[in-house]
């Protein structure tokens, strides 16, 4: 059978919406929607080629831990990054020097997901302000340099700079968004970044404020 999900043309709008609704009334993040947001993202990742493949296997994996924590027995501890980290903390499961007793705990994993949003943000702005003959792969690779690469070693760096350059010019890429004309992709932008910053801005604080944003 069909599956209807997967085939449906997604527009990037609703992708980035789910992220809107992370955010609790008192600004807690429900990592039910920061998951499913991630899967939009790798959704449409996916469509631009099998290049950025071994980029979407890790993005799938990670999201996959958190998604299991979130169904698993201890779910009710995991509705949100805030309740995740007090659970785990208070509990002993976060390995805070080196990997090792709990080497995919869900504070480390989101941590990882959580630096992309870095990312993410950062591309999208670039975006939003970019000219018609800005280059998606310099715009991709100065958002990347900024966030996300230095906490990458070499190698996954090399492989990411690679990958970027098969990334579709501005016209396709806008296209592929399916949102409508290039303004109408702009003024989307302009609307989802600000809830985006909301939601990096909130989980950075609470990683700041427990000290768990070098996490191994
Ligand atoms: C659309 C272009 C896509 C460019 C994506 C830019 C991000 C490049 C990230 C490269 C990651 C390479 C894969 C491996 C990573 C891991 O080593 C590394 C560390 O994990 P570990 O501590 O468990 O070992 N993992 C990570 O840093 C997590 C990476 C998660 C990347 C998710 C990227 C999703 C991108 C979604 C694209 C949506 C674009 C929408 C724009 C309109």
């Amino acid at each position: 059978m069909a599956n209807t999900v997967e085939e449906k043309k997604f527009s990037l709008k609703e992708v980035l919406d789910t992220f809107s609704l992370c955010l609790s009334e008192n600004k807690e993040v429900y990592i039910e929607h920061y998951v499913e947001g991630w899967r939009g993202l790798v959704r449409f990742m996916n469509s631009l080629g099998s290049v950025f493949s071994f980029i979407s296997k890790d993005a799938v994996n990670k999201i996959e831990i958190l998604a299991n924590l979130l169904n698993g027995e201890n779910g009710t501890h995991y509705i949100t990054i805030q309740s995740m980290v007090k659970y785990e903390l208070d509990s002993g499961l976060v390995d805070l020097t080196q990997r090792d007793k709990h080497p995919e705990s869900g504070c480390r994993t989101l941590l990882r997901l959580h630096r992309a949003l870095r990312w993410l943000e950062l591309f999208l702005e670039r975006l939003r302000t970019s000219s018609e003959d800005s280059k998606t792969s310099v715009m991709c690779s100065e958002a990347y340099n900024e966030s996300l690469a230095q906490h990458h070693g070499w190698i996954i760096r090399k492989a990411s700079g690679m990958a970027f350059c098969y990334l579709p010019g501005r016209p396709t890429f806008f296209e592929v968004m399916n949102v409508g004309t290039p303004e109408e992709v702009v003024a989307m932008l302009g609307e989802a970044l600000p809830i985006i910053s909301d939601v990096y801005n909130i989980t950075e604080n609470v990683y700041t404020q427990h000290e768990l944003l070098q996490l191994p």
